[in-house]
């Protein structure tokens, strides 16, 4: 319980209305789990607007209300705050009901188009190896040291990563690593969140449904790094063409890393292949277990954040050296008739090209390439066309299929995609909606020994979210089905 007044010391407000002597059990932002003596935040989101909730929220047990406009009656015993912006406001005082965690951890948040998950899962596993309690906030699982505890956002809402995060000081850990998405910079999940450190990796096509424009989504990564503090570190990539944008206004220290320029962290590529990473970082030649450029430039940020946090180079580039891929993250299998199979988690523009360059790179002889995608229902329609050409321009073979579709059609996903296919590559292309039945085609029908089937979109994922239902769907699994049969 914490007294009311005490968490509302950081937010400034238009009216407050009652006792704010009162005892607030918890903070809820939905009306649907309000329970007896909780603060209730009314937030106007995407479908609906959390005022017209108030009074159900009151019925249910709600001791006050935060809220932008009060309602015409206000209930007696109900204490009412009133104030500009509903979800910037719960980002302080959430943060104070759970007694500001994120002020007792070295808490690292990377945000970029691509590579959040890797880098942050990496930088877990070795602060772990270096001897660490951490904590772990991803898209894949959220992690207080050894316990998992299933992910629902990228980032969850302010209550949810206060929540985790004094979970994590509770438990001992000293260092967080989180994935900062460009939602939550917009929907304040991290006001009032202090970082020890930003990192960011690349900014491409994505999410435009939800920022509207490139560059509204450039302004909310930007956003990220504008509230640092002074004794923050901001590390960026300067090979992206936003990299040093992104870091133009921020008060905290600058960091830049880079494959191609002069950096704080320089590295050099020396050989990619299918076993792994040769690179140079920092005069000293080193082997990595990951796949791919984009990797290296994952790999470089780790090191950098690492280093930043006061970790000792060699120390740290010989524990990364033995850390492998993350869930769903350039994952490979290989069949006993040496077909090899590759699941990532690749569902943008850039991620597909990045992906297949990568094993066009490293492939040998005469493999072939065959590509299995699609793209998620509710989602961003532009990238569609656009993923499929890709798709075609570097595989020998592709299978449009389905991806989540939530509440689409996936018929008319597939066409839209269909769209991106030049008229040159309809022979090599095939449409199979059901996704299971498109990965066995492309294994047992289209692929040969040695060829390389890149199962892209879904990675970790364990389900296939049709019309609001999550059913089971494992790209791993169906993959080893297939490769086993
Ligand atoms: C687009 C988006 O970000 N939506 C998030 C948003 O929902 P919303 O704005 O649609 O909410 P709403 O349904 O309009 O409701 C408005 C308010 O009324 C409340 N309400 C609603 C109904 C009711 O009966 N009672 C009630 O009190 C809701 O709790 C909410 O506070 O606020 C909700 C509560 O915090 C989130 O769960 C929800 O995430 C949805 C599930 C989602 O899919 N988000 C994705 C797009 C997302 O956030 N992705 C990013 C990054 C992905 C990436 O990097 O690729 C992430 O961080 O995960
Ligand atoms: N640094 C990078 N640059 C470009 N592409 C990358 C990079 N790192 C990973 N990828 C590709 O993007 C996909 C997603 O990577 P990852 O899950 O690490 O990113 P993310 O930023 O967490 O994505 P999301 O926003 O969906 O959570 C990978 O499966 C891989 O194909
Ligand atoms: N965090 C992303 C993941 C997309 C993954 C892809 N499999 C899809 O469902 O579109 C989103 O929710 O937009
Ligand atoms: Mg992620």
């Amino acid at each position: 319980m914490r007294k009311l007044q005490d968490i509302l010391k950081n937010i400034k407000s238009i009216a407050v209305k009652g006792d704010t002597s009162v005892e607030i059990a918890e903070i809820i932002i939905d009306s649907r789990k309000v329970t007896d003596n909780t603060l209730f935040v009314a937030m106007k989101g995407t479908q609906a607007d959390g005022h017209t909730f108030i009074p159900k929220a009151i019925e249910a047990g709600a001791k006050a209300v935060l809220c932008e406009e009060l309602p015409e009656n206000l209930a007696e015993h109900v204490t009412y705050i009133q104030v500009e912006d509903a979800a910037e406001a719960m980002g302080y005082v959430a943060s104070d009901f759970y007694g500001n965690p994120s002020k007792k951890l070295k808490l690292v948040g990377i945000t970029g188009t691509n590579g959040k998950t890797t880098t942050v899962t990496l930088l877990f596993r070795l602060f772990k190896k270096l001897g660490y309690r951490c904590g772990l906030i991803s898209t894949v699982q959220n992690q207080i040291d050894d316990e998992i505890i299933p992910s629902t956002h990228t980032t969850p809402d302010a209550v949810n990563l206060n929540k985790l995060l004094a979970e994590m000081v509770d438990a001992g850990c000293t260092h967080a690593f989180m994935e900062v998405s460009s939602h939550a910079v917009v929907q304040h999940r991290i006001t009032g969140i202090t970082f020890r450190g930003a990192i960011f990796s690349n900014i491409t096509h994505d999410h435009l449904d939800f920022h509207g424009t490139f560059e509204n989504y450039i302004k909310a990564k930007k956003g990220f790094f504008d509230a640092l503090p002074k004794q923050a570190f901001a590390l960026t990539n300067i090979d992206d063409r936003r990299g040093s944008v992104m870091v133009q206004n921020t008060q905290a220290a600058k960091h830049t890393y880079s494959l191609e320029t002069l950096a704080s962290f320089k590295g050099k590529l020396i050989a990619d292949s299918l076993y792994g990473l040769q690179m140079e970082i920092d005069g000293r030649e080193i082997h990595f277990q990951l796949i791919g450029t984009f990797n290296a430039y994952n790999l470089l940020a780790i090191y950098g954040a690492a280093v930043l946090l006061g970790e000792d180079k060699d120390e740290v580039l010989l524990q990364l050296s033995g850390l492998q891929t993350a869930p769903g993250r350039f994952e490979q299998l290989i069949s006993k008739d040496l077909k090899v199979g590759i699941v990532d988690y690749a569902h943008t523009p850039d991620a597909l090209k990045n992906v297949l360059q990568t094993i066009n790179e490293i492939k040998e002889g005469n493999q072939q390439v065959i590509t299995v995608v699609g793209c998620g229902g509710n989602r961003d329609t532009t990238k569609r066309p656009i993923m499929a050409k890709i798709a075609c321009e570097l595989s020998n073979k592709v299978i449009l299929t389905s991806d989540n579709p939530r509440n689409e059609d996936p018929a008319d996903i597939l066409a839209q995609m269909q769209k991106g296919v030049p008229p040159i590559d309809f022979k090599k292309t095939k449409v199979i909606e059901e996704r299971k039945e498109a990965i066995f085609y492309a294994v047992r029908e289209l692929a040969q020994a040695g060829d390389i089937i890149l199962v892209a979109g879904k990675g970790h994922e364990t389900y296939q979210e049709i019309k609001g239902v999550k059913h089971d769907f494992d790209d791993k699994k169906v993959l080893k089905e297939a490769f086993s049969a």
